[in-house]
C-alpha cells in the first residue's frame, strides 16, 4: 500500500462512519488541482540538471490552501498528494482558516551545493509563482527544507509580486518569520504527549520515550519532553540510533550535530538501527521521520504503550488495526504534528497585521489550539467508542463538508 493509498484508507473508513454520501465523498477525496513541473538549472560545474517538482492543492473549502515543501529522494505524485489531503484534515482538526496543500521536489538536497540548493528552489517557485499565494496557497518547510529554504522562497516570490512576506511561513526571524515556528512542531508533540499520558493520570517525569528521527520535529520535540523530565532513552537518524537506558542528554546530542552534520559517532550506551528503536520497551514511542516505517511486518514488536505519530503517515493501515488490537493508543498525525502549522497560522497573520507578537504569546496559544482540539477529539473517541484517529477524521471531515455545503457549488 502507498502512501495515498494508506490515507485514502482512514479517509474511507471515517467517511463510512459518517455516511457521507457518495458525491460528496469524491469532492472531498479527489484534489482541486495537481501541478507537476520540471526544475530546470545549471549545476556548479555547469552541467545542466532536471528535478520534478509537485505542488498539489487538495481541498480549499475552509480558506486558502497551506501544506509544508519536502526535498527528498523519494518524493513522488502519491506520497504529494498523500500529504496534501493529511493538511486539509489537519488544518479543519486544528480549526485554522486554511485548507490543505503539499508541494516537493524529488531530490537529495544533502548531495547538492548550498548554491545548487538556492538555485533549485528559486526556479521551482517561478514554475510555480502564478499558483501560490498568501490568499491561494501557502507553502511552509517539511522533511529537507527549513528556514533558509522559505527565505529563498519568498524572495524569488516577491521579485514577481512585491513586498508579501506572508506568501509562505516558517521563514527566518530576520525576514517576517514568527519566533516559534521552528520549534513549534516538536513543542506540540511534546505539549500533546503530556495532555494523552495525563488522561491516563501520568506524566513525562516516569516515562520512558523513544524517537526516531532527530531533525527538525525529533529533536524539538526530544528538547521539550527532557526539558519536563521525560527521559528520552533513544534518538535516531540515517545514520542509525543511539539508546542510553539513563536518558540521553539531548543538549549534548544536539551539540554533535550542529557540529557534526549527523548523530553519527556521538556516544551512547550503546547503538540500535532505525528498527530496533521502534521494538524498544518504552512507555511512548515517536515516529518523527519517514512515512510507513510501522507496517504489518513490524506493528506486532512495538513494546510502547502510546505512540505518538510526529511524522505524517508512520502507520499503515494493517499496522494500524494490530497496534490497536493490541491496546495501543496512536495520537494520529493530523493532530499530533499539527503544531507547526498551527504557528505558521500564527506567523501568516502576523504578516498580514505587520504586528509581531513575542515568543510567550506564540506558545500560550499554541497551547490553547492544541489542547482544545485535542479534548475534542477525546470526548468524540469516549462517547462513540472509536479510535482517535477516528475521532480526528471525523472532526476534520466534518468541518470541510460543513464549509462545502454551505458556501455550496
Ligand atoms: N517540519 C515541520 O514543521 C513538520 C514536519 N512534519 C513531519 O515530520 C517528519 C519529519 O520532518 P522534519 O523534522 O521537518 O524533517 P527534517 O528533514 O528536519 O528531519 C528528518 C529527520 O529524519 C531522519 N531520517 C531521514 N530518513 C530516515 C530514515 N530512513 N530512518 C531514520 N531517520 C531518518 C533525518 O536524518 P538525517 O538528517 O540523517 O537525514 C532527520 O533526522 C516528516 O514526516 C514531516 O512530514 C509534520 C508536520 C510539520
Ligand atoms: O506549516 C505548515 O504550513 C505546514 C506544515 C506541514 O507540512 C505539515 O503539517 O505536514
Amino acid at each position: 500500500m502507498n502512501a495515498y493509498e494508506s490515507a485514502s484508507h482512514y479517509f474511507e473508513n471515517a467517511a463510512s462512519v459518517m455516511d457521507l454520501s457518495p458525491n460528496m465523498k469524491k469532492l472531498l477525496s479527489t484534489p482541486e488541482r495537481e501541478v507537476k513541473v520540471q526544475v530546470a538549472m545549471k549545476m556548479d560545474n555547469g552541467e545542466i540538471a532536471t528535478f520534478v517538482g509537485y505542488r498539489i492543492q487538495h481541498n480549499s473549502a475552509r480558506g486558502p490552501m497551506k501544506g509544508g515543501l519536502r526535498f527528498h529522494h523519494e518524493v513522488d505524485s502519491d506520497e504529494v498528494l498523500a500529504l496534501a489531503s493529511l493538511m486539509t484534515w489537519k488544518t479543519a482538526v486544528v480549526d485554522i482558516p486554511y485548507g490543505g496543500a503539499k508541494g516537493g521536489i524529488t531530490v537529495s538536497p544533502k548531495t547538492l551545493s548550498s548554491n545548487e540548493l538556492e538555485l533549485m528552489t528559486r526556479r521551482f517557485v517561478d514554475e510555480l509563482q502564478d499558483v501560490i499565494g498568501p490568499d491561494k496557497d501557502i507553502p511552509a518547510p517539511d522533511m529537507g527544507t527549513n528556514s533558509q529554504v522559505m527565505a529563498w522562497i519568498v524572495n524569488q516570490y516577491e521579485r514577481y509580486h512585491g513586498f508579501n512576506p506572508a506568501c509562505v511561513t516558517g521563514k527566518p526571524i530576520e525576514l517576517h518569520g514568527a519566533d516559534g515556528r521552528e520549534e513549534a512542531t516538536g513543542r506540540g508533540v511534546g505539549l500533546l504527549t503530556e495532555a494523552l499520558l495525563a488522561k491516563d493520570k501520568r506524566n513525562l517525569q516516569d516515562t520512558t520515550v523513544a524517537i526516531q528521527g532527530f531533525g527538525n520535529v525529533g529533536s524539538f520535540a526530544a528538547s521539550y519532553i527532557a526539558e519536563k523530565g521525560g527521559k528520552v532513552v533513544a534518538i535516531s537518524d540515517i545514520s542509525g540510533g543511539r539508546f542510553n537506558s539513563k536518558g540521553i542528554n539531548i543538549s549534548a546530542a544536539l551539540e554533535h550535530v550542529r557540529q557534526n552534520g549527523s548523530l553519527k559517532g556521538f556516544e551512547s550506551e550503546k547503538d540500535i538501527s532505525n528498527d530496533e528503536l521502534l521494538a524498544l520497551d518504552v512507555d511512548v514511542l515517536i515516529p518523527a521521520a519517514l512515512g510507513g516505517v510501522l507496517k504489518k511486518e513490524n506493528a506486532g514488536d512495538v513494546r510502547a504503550k502510546y505512540l505518538i505519530e510526529a511524522a505524517n503517515g508512520p502507520v499503515t493501515p494493517d499496522a494500524d488495526q494490530i497496534l490497536t488490537d493490541r491496546g495501543v493508543v496512536i495520537l494520529p498525525d493530523i493532530l499530533a504534528n499539527a503544531g507547526g502549522v498551527t504557528v505558521s497560522y500564527f506567523e501568516w497573520v502576523q504578516n498580514q497585521q505587520y504586528f509581531r507578537w513575542d515568543l510567550e504569546r506564540t506558545r500560550t496559544e499554541l497551547k490553547k489550539k492544541l489542547t482544545r482540539s485535542f479534548e475534542k477529539m477525546w470526548d468524540i473517541a469516549t462517547e462513540k467508542h472509536i479510535p482517535l484517529r477516528s475521532a480526528a477524521y471525523l472532526m476534520g471531515i466534518g468541518r470541510v463538508g460543513r464549509a462545502t455545503v454551505l458556501a455550496g457549488i
